[in-house]
């Protein structure tokens, strides 16, 4: 079996990630798995550590964290492959603090680490979609890949409000960041067309799905599936807010999909405008705070991943 390249983010799970590193080691060692590990020391981290992963010739780089972690190895990998030309598979041991991706994929359980491992050392993989997107804002154009989802509007405000809260820790950082979203959010006209499609109206979010659950628990696209060539989506119209706490436990639940408020659609190629910009966020992570062209489309079977 040829070594893995392991790149472990140590504030994934709220530092859990880092404190398990040394029983991720040790059951790796156990079932005869070779690896290298190497820690993330910044954001955005990961992707750089992914190209030399590549570069040294690993041919599968494994995620320790959370989504905002897998995201950018899966931004590593591709970028890898286009600059020189050679793949690799992706592997997770998901210790996020939502871990929602590993969610929608058949006996991944979060903070399981010999299930994980075990994973690990079967080496088998299967091909998975994956999102490229294009953010176009005042202060240039940013293309991502994403693996889980993509957030634009409120729910991607979330994210930019938890980035602000560095007072607060664990759960108080979410419903803080979800309050503060609440209050703050301004729900602009958006233009949403997706295929032969278009929804043109005051939003709360626009939310794309390859997996099915984000942002901590919501169930924003129940029936995504990660290898059927198409991105669903999620579209909610604006709302009061006592209209979005009533609707808050169906989305967390993903019953919300026929209420009158909600559009959802499956697509190929999804193209979001609103010239007053709006939040944008890939896996959880922010790309933009006021963008005004969004242009995604799935890219089927991009990656493969260990299952
Ligand atoms: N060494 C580091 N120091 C500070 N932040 C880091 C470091 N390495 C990575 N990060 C950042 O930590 C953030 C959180 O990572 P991640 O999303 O994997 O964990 P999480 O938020 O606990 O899980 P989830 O997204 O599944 O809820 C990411 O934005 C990532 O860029």
């Amino acid at each position: 079996m040829t070594k893995i390249g392991i790149i472990l983010n140590p504030w994934a799970g709220r530092g859990m990630a880092g404190q398990r590193r040394a029983e991720l080691e040790t059951l790796l060692r156990d079932v005869g798995v070779a690896f290298d590990i190497i820690e993330t020391h910044a954001r955005g981290g990961a992707i750089e550590l992914t190209y030399q992963a590549i570069a040294r010739g690993y041919t599968c780089v494994v995620a320790v964290g959370g989504d905002g972690t897998i995201n950018e190895v899966v931004n590593g990998l591709m970028g890898g492959q286009e600059r020189f030309g050679q793949s690799a598979s992706l592997g997770i041991v998901p210790l996020g603090t939502g871990s929602d991706f590993v969610k929608v994929l058949d006996g991944f359980q979060p903070n399981d680490l010999s299930s994980a491992v075990r994973r690990l050392a079967g080496g088998r993989t299967r091909p998975v979609d994956l999102g490229r997107v294009m953010v176009e804002s005042p202060l240039g154009q940013e293309q991502r890949y994403f693996i889980n989802g993509l957030g634009m509007g409120m729910d991607a405000q979330v994210a930019v409000e938890s980035l602000k809260l560095t007072g607060i820790k664990g759960f108080a950082v979410y419903l803080m960041a979800i309050i503060r979203a609440m209050a703050n959010y301004k729900a602009h006209v958006m233009s949403v067309r997706y295929d032969d499609y278009e929804v043109r109206r005051r939003l709360l979010f626009a939310s794309v799905g390859n997996g099915r659950c984000q942002g901590g628990g919501f169930w924003m696209t129940p029936e995504a599936q990660i290898d059927d060539g198409l991105l669903d989506l999620c579209i909610v119209n604006k709302l009061r807010l006592d209209q979005i706490i009533r609707y808050l436990p169906k989305l967390m639940e993903g019953s919300h999909t026929t209420l009158r408020v909600v559009t959802m659609g499956r697509a190929r190629q999804i193209e979001v405008t609103c010239p007053q910009g709006i939040p944008v966020a890939t896996d959880g992570e922010v790309v933009a705070t006021a963008a005004t062209r969004v242009q995604a489309e799935v890219c089927p079977g991009a990656l493969r991943l260990v299952v």
